[in-house]
């Protein structure tokens, strides 16, 4: 199927997504895609006043000729029996559950030796455990029967993440979540992929770093081959797409929207130190003493 046709033919009319996070940056730019493309919208997270506002405001984009709805729901996706009731809310209004974006999410910087067992918990109950809760209930409520389509957003911790270990380890726990999910779930018609974005700016993005935001967001910008930050509209294409029928025969794949951030420069610093273990003795150590004294009288 073609990438024109299925977005032109009403494929996403009547169908309904769950986008946790789905009320500021990226979430709420693919739940705006989402509903352009008539596809009913579910936010959910757990700072209510901010998810009504962002409902209405998402409802102002919404086409007049569209009967595509959004709905809000507080969830707190690192708790169980928040994550079941959402479930259970959404199939009571709508009756389906078509896809699952999992979006929420979020960490602090620290150095790991810095960061306290409750800090390390709470990053990876929200990113591992939440976006885990968040599969499970989808599936056996609703896609085990009826298949769908899931889709995990993780981040680019392709090269460790130092300043943010507990992030680098949930994300790369959940790119290996998204293969095996894909394998066990394959018989139930369902597909499961997840999108890496590189360093991309929103107001709410920033505003999470507090002071220090500003500063770490215009930081990142050499370390990106584009030499700019990407912005949520340029993640929500890809998910759209992953979630479409034009990729009916991709799962179990990560797709890094970077720009090629991943294979650039790594951002931390390792200062000069003479820490390192000694090499082994022998012609290969002296040869190298030879060359660094040679060069030290250059
Ligand atoms: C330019 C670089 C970009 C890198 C690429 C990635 C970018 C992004 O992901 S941008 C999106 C950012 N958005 C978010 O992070 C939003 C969601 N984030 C959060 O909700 C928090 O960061 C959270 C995951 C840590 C959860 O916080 P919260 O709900 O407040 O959790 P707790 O109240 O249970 O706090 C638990 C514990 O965590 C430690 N902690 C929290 N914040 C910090 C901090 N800024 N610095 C150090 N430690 C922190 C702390 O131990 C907390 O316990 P208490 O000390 O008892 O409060
Ligand atoms: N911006 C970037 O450079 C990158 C972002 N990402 C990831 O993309 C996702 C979206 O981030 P972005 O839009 O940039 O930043 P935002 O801070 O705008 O979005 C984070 C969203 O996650 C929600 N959220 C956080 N914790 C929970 C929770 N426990 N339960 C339910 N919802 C939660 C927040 O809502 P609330 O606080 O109301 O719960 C918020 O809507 C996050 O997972 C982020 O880590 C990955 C790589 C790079």
């Amino acid at each position: 199927m073609s990438v024109s046709s299925v977005f032109r033919s009403g494929l996403f009319d009547h169908k309904v997504a769950v986008v946790t996070g789905g009320g500021t940056g990226i979430g709420k730019a693919i739940c705006s895609e989402l509903l352009q493309l008539g596809c009913n919208v579910v936010i959910a997270s757990r700072k209510v006043e901010r998810l009504e506002a962002a409902a209405i405001e998402l409802k102002k984009s919404i086409p007049e000729s569209s009967s595509a709805r959004v709905t809000p729901i507080p969830c707190n996706i690192r708790n169980e029996d928040e994550v079941k009731s959402l479930v259970q809310l959404v199939l009571k209004q709508y009756g389906r559950i078509d896809y699952l974006v999992n979006n929420g999410g979020g960490q602090f910087t620290s150095p790991a030796e810095h960061m306290s067992n409750k800090g390390w918990k709470a990053v990876i109950d929200t990113n591992l455990t939440g976006t885990f809760n968040c599969c499970k209930e989808v599936y056996t409520g609703w896609m085990k029967e009826n298949g769908g389509v899931i889709l995990n957003i993780i981040a680019d911790m392709w090269k460790g993440f130092p300043g943010m270990a507990h992030t680098g380890a949930a994300r790369a726990a959940v790119d290996n979540l998204t293969k095996t999910l894909a394998i066990e779930w394959a018989s139930s018609g369902v597909r499961v992929n997840a999108i890496a974005p590189g360093t991309i700016f929103s107001r709410t993005a920033m505003e999470n770093y507090k002071d220090i935001g500003p500063l770490i967001f215009q930081m990142s910008i050499p370390f990106s081959p584009a030499k700019r930050l990407g912005v949520p509209e340029e993640i929500s294409p890809a998910v759209c797409f992953l979630l479409s029928p034009a990729a009916s025969f991709i799962s179990g794949a990560t797709l890094r929207v970077d720009a090629g951030q991943s294979l650039y420069h790594a951002t931390w610093q390792i200062p000069d130190h003479s820490a390192w273990p000694e090499a082994p003795e022998g012609e290969n150590l002296n040869a190298l003493k030879d060359l660094l004294k040679s060069k030290s009288k250059l």
